[in-house]
C-alpha cells in the first residue's frame, strides 16, 4: 500500500474532506481518474499507474529474465511513457530484462523527422541503446514517395504492413525476439469494436491477445498498455514532464478506425468503464469451432481433365504455412509472397502516377489492395 503522508511539500492543511485524495487521504486530490473517476492525488496516480502495468506484466508473465526487449519507439505519448515505465519498473521490481530502443523510419518528412528527434532525446534520457531502421533501406521507398504513387486514402494500410514487418526485421537483426508496442486500452477497443462492426471473426479473435506470435516466427509482440487509457497515459507523460512529440501524422488517420474512435470516445463521455469493458467482452468471446476445409477428392474424371490441363482446382490458392520464407525477399511469411512484397509489386506497376479511386488496371497498386483483402493471413 502507498503511503507518503510524511511529505512536507505535499502537507495539505485545512482541506474539505471531498478534497481529499480517496486513496491516501492526505493530500489534495488534483486528478479525476479518467478509468474509474477517483478523485486522487499525483503521487497515488503515478503509483496506481505504474502497479496497474506491473500486474499485467507478471498476470500475463510477459518477461522472463535475461530478456532482450525492444520498444516499439515512435517518440509519441504511448511509446514514449513505455520506455519510461518499463525502465522504472524493471529496476524497482527487478525483472533482469534488457530494454533497446527500437524505431521505424517511415520516410515521413515533417512528421516521422521530428518525432524521432524525440526518441534520440529520450534515448539520452532513459540512457537506453536506440536502433533505427528505414523503409528506405529495407524497401527502397518512402512513405511520401508511397502516397505520391498510391495516393493517400490507403496510406494507413501500405504503413501498417510496412511497419509490422520492418519492426520485426529490425528486432530480427538485433537478435531480439520480443517487441512491445503501446497499443493501449482504446486502441483495443477500437480493435474489437471495428472487427465486429466488419464481421471479420477471424481477426476478433485475435484483436484482444495481449501477446501475439506467429507460427514459426521467432518475434512474438506485446502489449502492456492493454489496460491502460489513452488518457491517463496522457496525464503521465503530462505530471511526469515526459518529453514526446505529440503532433498526429501528416496523413489521414484509416477512415473506418477514426469512426470507430469517434464512436468509443462518443461511449467513454456517457459510460468511462465501456473502454475496459469492450475489451473484457472481446476476451469473453468463445467463437464458434472453424469448420474443417473440404478435401478435394480426385476421381477418376477429374484426374483425367487434370491431364488433359482442363483442371480449374489447379488455379485455387496453394497453401503456405506459417514459417514459410517469401519467395521474393525471403522473409518469414504465411503466402508464397509476403504482404510487404505484394504491397511493392503493386506500387512499382502504379509508378506512374494511377491514383487508387481510378486504378482499372490489371497490376496496379489498387488491384493489390484488393487482392491482400481477400487473403487470410
Ligand atoms: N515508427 C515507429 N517506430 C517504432 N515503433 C512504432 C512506430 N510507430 C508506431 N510504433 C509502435 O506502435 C505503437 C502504436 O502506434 P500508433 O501509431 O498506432 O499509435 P500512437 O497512439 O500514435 O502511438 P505513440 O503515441 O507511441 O506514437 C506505438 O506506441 C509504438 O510502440
Amino acid at each position: 500500500m502507498f503511503v507518503a503522508p510524511s511529505d512536507p511539500t505535499n502537507k495539505v492543511k485545512n482541506l474539505k474532506l471531498s478534497q481529499l485524495c480517496e486513496l491516501c487521504h492526505s493530500r489534495k486530490a488534483i486528478i479525476k481518474r479518467p478509468k474509474n473517476l477517483q478523485k486522487i492525488c499525483k503521487l497515488c496516480f503515478f503509483h496506481v499507474f505504474e502497479t496497474e502495468i506491473h500486474n499485467t506484466i507478471v498476470d500475463n508473465k510477459l518477461f522472463y529474465r535475461g530478456e532482450k526487449v525492444a520498444v516499439g519507439a515512435s517518440g509519441g505519448k504511448d511509446s514514449t511513457v513505455l520506455a519510461c515505465i518499463l525502465k522504472l519498473l524493471n529496476e524497482r521490481y527487478d525483472y533482469g530484462i534488457e530494454l533497446v530502443l527500437l524505431s521505424i523510419d517511415e520516410g515521413i518528412v515533417g512528421y516521422r523527422d521530428h518525432s524521432l528527434a524525440t526518441v534520440k532525446r529520450n534515448q539520452q534520457q532513459y540512457n537506453l541503446p536506440l536502433e533505427i531502421f528505414s523503409y528506405q533501406e529495407l524497401y527502397n521507398w518512402t512513405m511520401d514517395e508511397i502516397v505520391e504513387v498510391a495516393g493517400i486514402r490507403n496510406s494507413c494500410t501500405y504503413c501498417g504492413v510496412f511497419r509490422r514487418q520492418a519492426l520485426d526485421r529490425g528486432a530480427a537483426k538485433l537478435g531480439i525476439k520480443h517487441v512491445v508496442t503501446g497499443h493501449n486500452a482504446d486502441d483495443m477497443a477500437e480493435t474489437v469494436l471495428m472487427n465486429i462492426l466488419r464481421g471479420d471473426v477471424a481477426r476478433l479473435e485475435k484483436s484482444t491477445a495481449i501477446m501475439t506470435t506467429s507460427k514459426g516466427s521467432p518475434i512474438k509482440r506485446s502489449k502492456p498498455f492493454k489496460y491502460s487509457y489513452q488518457k491517463e497515459i496522457v496525464l503521465y507523460a503530462h505530471y511526469k514532464k515526459l518529453d514526446y512529440f505529440s503532433t498526429e501524422c501528416s496523413y489521414a488517420p484509416e477512415a473506418f478506425r477514426g469512426t470507430a474512435r469517434e464512436l468509443m470516445k462518443n461511449l467513454e463521455a456517457i459510460r468511462p468503464s465501456c473502454i475496459i469493458d469492450i475489451i473484457y467482452s472481446g476476451e469473453g468471446l468463445v467463437l464458434k469451432p472453424k469448420k474443417p476445409k473440404r478435401q478435394t477428392v480426385v476421381t477418376k474424371n477429374s484426374s483425367k481433365k487434370m491431364k488433359e490441363g482442363n483442371n480449374t482446382t489447379s488455379a485455387k490458392k496453394t497453401e503456405f504455412v506459417d514459417g514459410n520464407r517469401c519467395e521474393k525477399c525471403g522473409y518469414l511469411s504465411s503466402n508464397k509472397i509476403c504482404k510487404a512484397c505484394m504491397l511493392l509489386e503493386g506500387l512499382e506497376n502504379s509508378r506512374a502516377k494511377i491514383s487508387i479511386e481510378n486504378d482499372t488496371s490489371a497490376d496496379g497498386a489498387a488491384k493489390t489492395l484488393r487482392t491482400l483483402e481477400n487473403l487470410t493471413f
